[in-house]
């Protein structure tokens, strides 16, 4: 806490303070509402929804509500809110972001508010990170609901549209962030009403906000269809990457190098940064590639595909590691979510790297993917009216979570002090000395019958040490994307006296270990770290697996400085002192100052991160406004609304754009270029062609006849269907169907105008700039497009004509769009310049005898 806090408070004092009153009101209804019977405290569900109707707000109701579902819980529970969670409550009702300590009952608090606004009835979601806890939240707390009369509903990920939107209809839906975000998506590509699933946006209690809106919020959520491109250069270019080798990475180049022409010496065919993650080829490396497709010059423009796909087999290969970034079953690549630990079913890294690596590990490469509809999750969470959010973690990200979302962090004191004991970590020079004495450790806690949690980051490592484990003879339960059938079991045995569990992340957040009363007396749980993660609410997040509800517990993080966040980021440093402390390979050091030499290490990566999800935001921004305008007029169209006037304008607008382009104002009406007009009007608009007319003088006076004549023209077709619903509705077809192939091809476009528009960076332009630029250039284009097609369509239609609504594109797949270089959307390897290449500032000279300019 810096000194002007200490003197004057941090804002969640001040905040709390208001709050405070607001909890003591509930406090007071405690004695009276005990007393009630239980048929007369569930009405009161009743009671305030009529209050409602009368004029009072949820705030007036507030007190008398959560004293209310205090009380329900109490009966139906057997756990009454502590005053800390009416608190939580009450800051979560206000649209805000409560931090409360891991394990002080989050899942109870969220009654409190979920209970409150449902009395509107507009639906409440309450959003967890994962299956799992959907499931126990949902069947836990849902008693509580039920009993004071509301319904509840789940949503899991193999559930039909029909019980989808079932449980979407309920008073209160537990749901996962990306069910919601999917079945957002999704909606706004039905082509029937009744075939929505969600309800308008209102209110939202976002559990594990940090992971919803921080961790996730990096990798957009994609639907996408196929297209019909071949696989086969996948496969060539993993045959390829097999043969090229891996040279030495010396750094990234500074300025400075590339001013002085500092030569590198270069060795092997590509190097990898594995920093930044990225792959390039080296001067050696680009002519293996030709040689090997028998092309001329691989930088040229027209080998683009190649060069992409090289490297995408590069990376599959050199940054994308099976079993942590992914598990291969049943023939098929799986993602594993680097923050949870889980198998992201059905999600696909885009941009061909899923098909690299399927080539990769020789299992059946699917047909290339094409973008449908794309939303991140800070846009979608936004689209509520109010949303709030609760986790153990979030303070670290507190200007995150008010530059992008407008929330503020409140900080909740805990129920009881937290017992908990947090060692220094523990560091050792190699892995293998760090898995000893980690081994050592569990060994010793489980002889004395104090339950183990060992967290690792990877599934390997769980299953590397639990081999360890076997051979020592401790029996142990693991826990990890591959084997998740047992979660709930093995979370229920976990805090047993003796007992020992490997858990990966899956572990690492909601999960609730209860002890017995012999583990307790053996210290409660302890967690033992394997490795630091980037970020250090993960971490965090693991160590509060123990310590709940004033439980006793410690952790202690392993670490070695072969570790990847290590090896990384820190390890030049560290490694010189060990050596000039002469540390061996078993030494265990502990010291304060190098547990925050760590930290320093996570900080700077979340840093960096917290920048590429800005960028993301950045580029998103323009998709987002796009998007919404889009939607917007598919929400109409599925509503049933008649499009007439709409259609009316697009028939005078095409008809202005057609004059306005053929027609030059400086000459008089007999030079114009009638031929052209017809060219540009007739195959849209059959009316019969446009000739010289003395009465007509000027561009305007041209403009009305002909949109006389076309709105004429569409009036007698009009009139050739009986039933003038007929029309209306073929209107809605036509428009739904143009409106959804123009919008998907102008997604893909813009996401290859991403791709592209990084190598403007080259040309000193701003590229979020150049992209926003161009992005509303060709939105105005694709708006051209619909007004056209839809204008064209119409004027043509048969009375006979079947028209139908239809899907118009198939869905493969909800992808997650995982690529590890979402740094940019900049190709390096596209454009790296060798010593040998000419300048490109034109000069004709070789780029390392020249300036050193970079494009
Ligand atoms: N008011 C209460 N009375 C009794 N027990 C409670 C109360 N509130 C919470 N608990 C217990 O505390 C434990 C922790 O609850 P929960 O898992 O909801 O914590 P959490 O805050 O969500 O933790 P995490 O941050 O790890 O997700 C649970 O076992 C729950 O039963």
């Amino acid at each position: 806490m810096g000194l002007v806090q200490k003197i004057f408070g941090t804002h969640s004092q001040h905040e709390l303070k208001r709050i405070y009153p607001i909890a003591d009101k509930v406090e007071s209804y405690r004695e009276e509402y005990g007393k009630l019977s239980d048929e007369q405290l569930k009405g009161k569900t009743k009671e305030f929804k009529e209050r409602l109707s009368k004029g009072e707000t949820l705030n007036d109701l507030l007190p008398e509500a959560y004293a209310t579902v205090r009380e329900a819980a109490k009966r139906v529970l057997g756990m009454e809110h502590y005053r800390v969670q009416i608190i939580g409550g009450i800051i979560l009702h206000q649209g805000r972001i409560a931090e409360m300590r891991t394990g002080e009952g989050k899942t109870l608090v969220c009654t409190l508010p979920a209970y409150l606004n449902a009395l509107e009835e507009k639906g409440v979601l309450v959003v967890t990170v994962n299956d799992y806890l959907a499931k126990r939240d949902a069947e836990w707390m849902g008693q509580v609901h039920n009993f004071l009369g509301l319904s509840v509903g789940i949503v899991l990920h193999d559930m039909k549209d029909d019980e989808r939107r079932a449980a979407y209809a309920s008073d209160i839906t537990y749901v996962t962030n990306n069910e919601l975000g999917f079945d957002y998506l999704r909606d706004n590509m039905a082509i029937y009403k009744e075939q929505l699933v969600l309800r308008d946006l209102h209110y939202c209690i976002i559990d594990e906000v940090d992971s919803v809106l921080i961790d996730e919020a990096r990798t957009p959520l994609i639907i996408s269809g196929q297209s019909g491109k071949s696989t086969k250069l996948y496969e060539l270019c993993d045959v390829l990457a097999r043969q090229l080798v891996k040279g030495t990475y010396h750094g990234e180049r500074t300025k400075m190098q590339v001013m002085m022409q500092e030569e590198i010496e270069e060795d092997g065919d590509f190097i990898v940064n594995e920093k930044d993650k990225v792959v390039n080829l080296t001067e050696q490396g680009v002519h293996k590639v030709e040689q090997f497709f028998h092309i001329d010059n691989y930088a040229d423009i027209e080998n683009l595909e190649i060069q992409h796909n090289v490297t995408l087999a590069l990376r599959a290969h050199y940054l994308m590691f099976r079993d942590k970034d992914y598990v291969v079953k049943d023939d098929e690549v799986l993602i594993v979510d680097e923050f949870t630990g889980r198998i992201m079913p059905g999600r696909r890294y885009s941009d061909g790297l899923h098909q690299a690596i399927e080539a990769k590990e020789h299992v059946k490469v699917k047909r290339e993917s094409k973008t449908l509809a794309t939303i991140t999750f800070q846009n979608f969470f936004n689209k509520f009216d109010k949303k709030a959010g609760m986790t153990g973690t979030a303070l670290t990200e507190e200007k995150e979570f008010r530059g992008i979302y407008n929330m503020d962090v409140v900080e909740v004191p805990t129920n009881k002090p937290i017992a908990r004991i947090d060692h220094n970590d523990a560091v050792f020079k190699t892995m293998k000395g760090k898995f000893n004495a980690v081994v050592e450790e569990v060994v010793a806690a489980h002889e004395k019958g104090q339950p183990v949690l060992v967290g690792t980051i990877t599934i390997d490592t769980s299953e590397l040490l639990s081999e360890m484990l076997r051979k020592r003879g401790i029996p142990h339960n693991v826990l990890n994307a591959k084997y998740h059938e047992l979660e709930a079991q093995i979370v229920a045995d976990a805090g047993k006296h003796g007992a020992v569990t490997i858990a990966t992340n899956m572990a690492g957040r909601g999960t609730d270990i209860k002890l017995d009363e012999e583990a307790r007396a053996a210290g409660g749980l302890k967690i033992i770290g394997t490795e630091r993660h980037e970020s250090r609410r993960i971490d965090n997040q693991l160590r509060g697996r123990a310590g709940r509800q004033g439980d006793p517990g410690e952790s202690r993080f392993y670490i070695s400085l072969e570790d990847n966040l290590m090896r990384l980021f820190a390890q030049e440093t560290l490694m010189n002192t060990f050596n000039r402390l002469g540390v061996g390979e078993n030494d265990q050091i502990e010291h304060k100052l190098l547990s925050n030499a760590i930290e320093t290490a996570q900080k700077k990566i979340e840093t960096n991160n917290y920048g590429i999800r800005l960028h993301l935001l950045e580029y998103d921004q323009v998709m987002n406004e796009q998007r919404e305008i889009m939607y917007a007029e598919r929400k109409r169209v599925l509503n049933g609304e008649s499009m007439r006037n709409s259609i009316m304008k697009m028939i005078t607008d095409f008809v202005e754009g057609v004059v306005n382009r053929s027609v030059s104002e400086d000459k008089s009406a007999d030079e114009w270029n009638y031929d052209e007009i017809n060219e540009l009007l007739l195959p849209t608009i059959p009316i019969a062609p446009v000739a010289y007319d003395e009465n007509i003088k000027n561009k305007n006076e041209l403009i009305h006849a002909l949109k006389e004549k076309a709105v004429k023209f569409y009036e007698d077709k009009e009139a050739l269907f009986p039933e003038p619903e007929t029309i209306r509705e073929i209107e809605r077809v036509v428009l739904l169907k143009v409106i959804d192939r123009k919008w998907m091809d102008h997604i893909d476009d813009m996401d290859q105008l991403k791709q592209g528009i990084g190598l403007q960076a080259y040309g000193q332009k701003d590229p979020v700039v150049q992209y926003k630029m161009m992005g509303y250039d060709m939105f105005d284009e694709m708006t051209r497009a619909i007004t056209e097609d839809t204008v064209r369509l119409l004027m043509h239609i048969q009375v006979e004509e079947k028209v139908e609504r239809e899907q118009v594109a198939k869905v493969t797949g909800t992808n997650k769009d995982e690529g590890p270089s979402v740094k940019g959307p900049v190709r390096r390897t596209d454009k790296k310049i060798y010593p040998n290449d000419l300048c490109p500032c034109g000069s004709g000279k070789k780029y390392k005898n020249c300036c050193g300019r970079q494009a």
